[in-house]
């Protein structure tokens, strides 16, 4: 770990429902001991982005800590905009998809030994309608479980739970989706479509088993049906999945559309209802602190 560094760390308070004193402090202690600067950003959920960025033009980190979920690292990876600054993570949000692929312990010293470590990993984005994304972005089913959580009052895993049963019931899935990709137009019905660079959701389950975060291509993943053996064989992890539950297929750019407007989320934010949604693999990569070893070539999320 190298001394002197500037450290902005980076809060969101209500990620997760979870208080982030603990982080906070560990960290204060860190950066006494090795002679760092340390600025702390507490997010307020509005002009966050306008704010962060003054930091950063002002203060000049040379490491952003992030503890909150995969939104919060999505906010500072637009900022970053593959500058050569490193991220560490705390994962502290309600899935937190990309720590569980870049397979981040839990306890808040090693994160510490991590996130101000010198083992980092590029990885790749993906530019979806015009936003980055750094794990997942999908549209239809699991998109509207997003909304209901969103508009719901109970954070964390709970929330999604609770949600699930009237999402299902409200759902009017499947939906009939036109995928156009290297100049291959398709037509497929579906209860979701996802865009993924990395193996598995938040959730912990493997959807993407082939994905890898820095092969320069992303697979588009096509859920056909709602089938429950088949999701609860995801929670494994050398899944085989059937070809009437799932089809996969990779590439650098596509262009999905549906005939209706579908709700659509990127990296678990909800981003309201889309006919069309178009994704390539973006110039930027994000450099993130990673554990030393176990490496991971592939991003399990
Ligand atoms: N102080 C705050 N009050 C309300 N919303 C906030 C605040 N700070 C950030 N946000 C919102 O939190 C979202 C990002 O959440 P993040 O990804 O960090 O965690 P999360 O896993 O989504 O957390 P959770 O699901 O528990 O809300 C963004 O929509 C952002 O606007």
């Amino acid at each position: 770990m190298s001394t002197n560094q500037r450290v902005l760390l980076v809060v969101n308070p209500i990620s997760g429902g979870r208080d982030k004193t603990p982080i906070i402090e560990q960290v204060q202690k860190k950066i006494q001991e090795t002679e760092g600067e340390l600025k702390i950003y507490k997010t307020t959920g509005t002009h966050d982005k306008y704010r962060l960025m003054e930091i950063v033009e002002d203060f000049k980190p040379t490491r952003v800590l992030i503890a909150g979920g995969d939104g919060s690292i999505k906010l500072m990876a637009e900022i970053l905009k593959g500058d050569d600054i490193p991220i560490g993570i705390y994962p502290a949000g309600s899935a937190n998809g990309l720590a569980e692929n870049l397979q981040l312990p839990s306890n808040i010293e090693e994160l510490t030994e991590i996130a101000l470590g010198d083992n980092f990993i590029l990885l790749d984005t993906i530019e979806i309608n015009k936003e980055l994304c750094l794990h997942i972005s999908d549209i239809g089913l699991n998109a509207e479980l997003i909304k209901n959580y969103q508009e719901g009052n109970i954070r964390g895993k709970l929330g999604y739970i609770i949600q699930s049963i009237p999402t299902l019931i409200k759902s009017e899935f499947p939906f009939h989706f036109k995928i156009e990709k290297e100049g291959i137009t398709l037509h497929r019905n579906a209860v979701l479509l996802a865009i993924a660079n990395a193996k598995r959701y938040g959730t912990g389950s493997t959807i993407n088993p082939k994905g890898k975060y820095d092969d320069g291509v992303f697979e588009v993943l096509v859920f056909k049906e709602f089938n429950i053996p088949e999701i609860l064989k995801t929670f494994r992890e050398d899944v085989e999945l059937s070809s009437d539950f799932i089809e996969i297929f990779s590439t650098s750019e596509v262009m999905l559309e549906c005939p209706k407007e579908i709700p659509f989320q990127i990296d678990g934010e909800y981003r309201g209802e889309v006919k069309k949604v178009h994704a390539a693999i973006s110039p930027i990569k994000i450099k993130i602190a990673v554990p030393q070893k176990k490496l991971p070539n592939k991003l399990i999320i």
